[in-house]
């Protein structure tokens, strides 16, 4: 009996495994590539966009320029005398971004929204934590006198004087009678009077001291930022006093215009003696009489400092200072426009000519970048539908910004909007999009420098050349050629570049999305930046793989904590807060979040590319629902191919300790979750407090998004076609195979989803395994080959989703 029982379950086990063979085999000799029923574009319709040296030219001028827009405002000082020029120089550079810096219209005060830059100051205010005290700070200087004296003390060496000292602004007046910026009472009047005292002020004043008055709001910042400083060594000040700016560095007020202007700029610079560290700031201000009154003196400060970055918080609370002040003549706002908006004029107008209010963000060899997240915080409306932009005659892309097919719009004063206006409204709108800032470089050692766009061995090299440049250039070529080839597009699309994508577009293309919301746009689908063509990449294929990002991860940034009470080094407790957080962080690496393999978009991967694998990987991929766990361990261990498997750890900060023989009473790290799309930022915590285990370690969160929806990519899906078969257009000839994918990283797409359903993400990057680390990393480049490929996909793009409908192509397709 026993032994007629083990013998029918070794037959059952038997027929189970040959008939798992059976499936396994037949599954693995009958899957079949997919679809393509996009309809291709004819080649005598295209031709074939040729990169000739011009066309390198224009990209390789655009990689010169950095817009970074996630640290606050930096000038280097010495170098702001030669913006100027700098941007003028540029005029006859065709490139879209010098259009950006030369060519947007003056600031027009009527078309300020000055409630919403009133409201974004409040903002601004309730941010910054740290300003009440450190602005008091300021003022009690200012109030006892010290900061002058401190300042004369000093060992200033004034390089040029003021000649005309009566009518320099005293800035310290503005922060005195500013009353912490609370004072609704203040009115263009009261700035009569403080210019009044400034000057009763100054007559006391040696003609030797004058420069540090004029530098008064610099005086107390230096200190400030001196004595927050731990580093005790002598700092020798060295005062540098521009002359009348209006020679230098303002424009000149047209003489007609019943006002008149006084401007001014002062810069300090110092110098550790010994380590060569530099403290620079800067300070512009503007005193404006116009039919007889008086208006305010406003003020611009900035501040840099290579190692102490408490010398730049007591920067900004300075210009919060002036920011508040104006923020509280609201009641004046009618009178005089919008005061806020006269504080970044000033600002403005202190580095750029007469017909320009932008911020300049230039990186050259020459010049250093300057961002202004300060400003971007307050974001003018500009009105742009007269698109009046004085670049078109000479700008790169003439025919696109001179064609009554297309509108630019500027939004929050850096992103662009294009709308390419088709002529058949029944056609649902697309949309594409790029980015036009670029990470900064950390470190400076590439094969070629990073702001040069050097050509080496075929390949230009510079920030932004995969991220993302090449994508907002190879748009705008393609619709270049296009529009001069006669096209007119029965589809209209949209064209969004944001400025800060890379600190998450909550300015750029979240106020295109607004934009777009509110004129009721429904896109039918959305290409931005995504993997990529990769090549050897993808365990078990050899061909290239289009990858398509049909999700996008989610993240979560946590703070971990541990405070203990810390004390003398020499009779430490058991445990440090270094340690219980270093071990926190030990058990969240070593106890990855499970892998979730399959559950998303990434197993539209391995169906999609399993007809092109070799037969043992084939078998394995064409079979997932009996290999998971094995094809899981193996896409594991590489950094790349794990990204999609699970939701990932990465440590990325941790701070703790300040002197050998002082045990930290505090310390504190910072991971960076990036969450699968089955998972949710919840999930994720819960999960890290299960692992961690340890009440001690406090977790807060600090910033977070869920991961994104999985747009179709099935068959008969407008955009997912569109996109495939423009890839096998560019790429196709080297066999290369197009598959959906999970987007491992962020991108701007988060803010487009209230729009389209339809989202898709590709970068026209041909991508080898080694490639993938410059990606933020050094020696970040793309072939002028694959610049070429990257017009030309784009090209390919606009023209098929120009069509109305999805006419197939092959007729094989066949579900896995
Ligand atoms: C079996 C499939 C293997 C999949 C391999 C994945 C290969 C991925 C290839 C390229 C990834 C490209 C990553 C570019 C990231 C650019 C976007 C970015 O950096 N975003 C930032 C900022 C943000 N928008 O939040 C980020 O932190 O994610």
């Amino acid at each position: 009996m026993g032994a007629e029982v083990i013998k029918q379950v070794v037959y059952t086990a038997m027929f189970v495994v040959l008939v798992v063979t059976a499936a396994v085999i037949v599954r693995t000799f009958t899957v079949k590539p997919r679809t393509i029923l996009a309809p291709p574009c004819t080649e005598d319709e295209s031709g074939f966009i040729r990169a000739d040296k011009e066309m390198i030219n224009r990209f390789q001028t655009s990689l010169k320029f950095e817009t970074i827009s996630w640290e606050p405002g930096v000038y280097n000082v010495e170098e702001l005398l030669n913006i100027q020029e700098f941007i003028k120089s540029l005029v006859n550079v065709p490139t879209f971004l010098a259009y950006n810096l030369i060519n947007l219209p003056p600031l027009k005060k009527e078309n300020v929204d000055c409630l919403r830059v009133i409201q974004e100051l409040e903002d601004m205010k309730a941010q910054i934590k740290y300003v009440s005290s450190s602005q008091l700070e300021l003022v009690n200087f200012v109030k006892s006198g010290k900061a002058i004296k401190r300042v004369s003390e000093t060992s200033f060496v004034s390089s040029q004087t003021d000649t005309a000292h009566h009518e320099l602004p005293d800035f310290t007046s503005d922060l005195l009678d500013d009353n912490l910026g609370h004072n609704p009472d203040i009115t263009p009047d009261c700035a009569t009077d403080d210019a009044d005292s400034n000057t009763s002020l100054v007559s006391t004043m040696s003609e030797e001291e004058l420069p540090y008055l004029t530098s008064n709001a610099v005086g107390p910042m230096l200190n400030v930022a001196q004595e927050r400083s731990s580093v005790l060594n002598t700092v020798k000040v060295k005062s540098r006093v521009f002359t009348r700016t209006d020679k230098h560095l303002l424009r000149d007020v047209p003489k007609h215009k019943p006002y008149s202007y006084t401007s001014y700029s002062y810069a300090l610079q110092s110098q550790r003696e010994h380590n060569q560290e530099y403290l620079i700031g800067s300070v512009v201000g503007k005193k404006g009489l116009q039919h007889g009154h008086k208006h305010s003196v406003n003020a611009n400060i900035s501040c840099q400092s290579t190692t102490d970055i408490q010398c730049r918080e007591s920067i900004n609370v300075v210009l919060t200072a002036q920011m508040n002040k104006a923020a509280s003549t609201s009641k004046e706002v009618s009178k005089m426009n919008c005061t806020g908006s006269n504080v970044l004029a000033s600002t403005i107008n202190s580095v750029a000519d007469k017909d320009n209010y932008r911020p300049i963000a230039i990186k050259s060899s020459k010049i250093l970048v300057t961002t202004l997240v300060l400003l971007d915080r307050l974001q003018f409306q500009l009105d742009t539908s007269s698109n009046q932009f004085g670049f078109k005659s000479k700008h790169a892309y003439p025919t696109v910004h001179k064609s009554p097919l297309v509108s630019v719009e500027v939004i929050a004063n850096y992103s662009l909007l294009y709308t390419v206006h088709g002529s058949n409204s029944a056609l649902k709108p697309y949309m594409l999009t790029g980015h036009l800032d670029v990470v900064p470089v950390p470190e400076d050692d590439w094969d070629a420098p990073p702001f040069a766009a050097e050509i080496k061995n075929g390949f230009i090299y510079g920030r932004g050349t995969i991220d993302d440049k090449h994508i907002v250039f190879g748009i705008l070529e393609a619709l270049e050629f296009l529009l001069k080839h006669d096209f007119k597009p029965e589809r209209t699309f949209y064209i969004g570049f944001g400025h800060d994508e890379e600190v998450a577009g909550e300015h750029g293309a979240f106020r295109i999305a607004e934009l777009l919301t509110s004129r009721g746009i429904h896109l039918d689908f959305l290409l931005d930046e995504g993997p990529g063509v990769l090549s050897g990449v993808i365990p078990g294929v050899s061909k290239p793989v289009g990858l398509v990002g049909c999700s996008e991860k989610g993240f979560v940034t946590l703070k971990l904590e541990v405070s203990t009470s810390g004390g003398h080094s020499s009779m430490p407790e058991k445990e440090s807060s270094i340690g219980i957080l270093a071990q926190a962080i030990t058990r969240l690496e070593t106890n990855p979040h499970p892998s979730v393999f399959g559950t998303g978009p990434e197993k539209g991967t391995f169906e999609h590319l399993a007809p092109e694998m070799n037969l043992p990987y084939k078998m394995v991929m064409s079979n997932l629902w009996l290999f998971y766990p094995l094809v899981s361990r193996v896409l594991s261990w590489k950094p790349s191919t794990n990204s999609i498997v699970r939701t990932t750890t990465a440590v990325t900060q941790f701070n703790a300790g300040i002197k050998p023989n002082i045990i930290a009473p505090h310390a504190e790290a910072i991971v960076n979750h990036r969450i699968h799309p089955s998972e949710t930022v919840q999930d994720v915590i819960d999960f890290d407090k299960k692992v961690i285990n340890d009440d001690r370690v406090k977790i807060t969160i600090i910033q977070s998004q869920e991961p994104l929806p999985v747009s179709s990519y099935d068959d008969d899906v407008f955009g997912w076609q569109i996109v495939k078969t423009s890839i096998l257009q560019v790429w196709g000839h080297y066999g290369t195979v197009v598959a959906p994918g999970l987007m491992p990283a962020n991108t701007d797409t988060r803010h487009y989803t209230e729009i389209t359903e339809n989202i898709y993400r590709f970068s026209p990057s041909f991508m080898l395994p080694e490639d993938l680390s410059r990606f933020h990393g050094r020696n970040e480049r793309i072939s002028t080959k694959n610049y070429e490929e990257a017009v030309n996909f784009f090209y390919h793009v606009i023209k098929n989703a120009d069509k109305a409908k999805l006419e197939p192509v092959h007729k094989h397709g066949e579900e896995l």
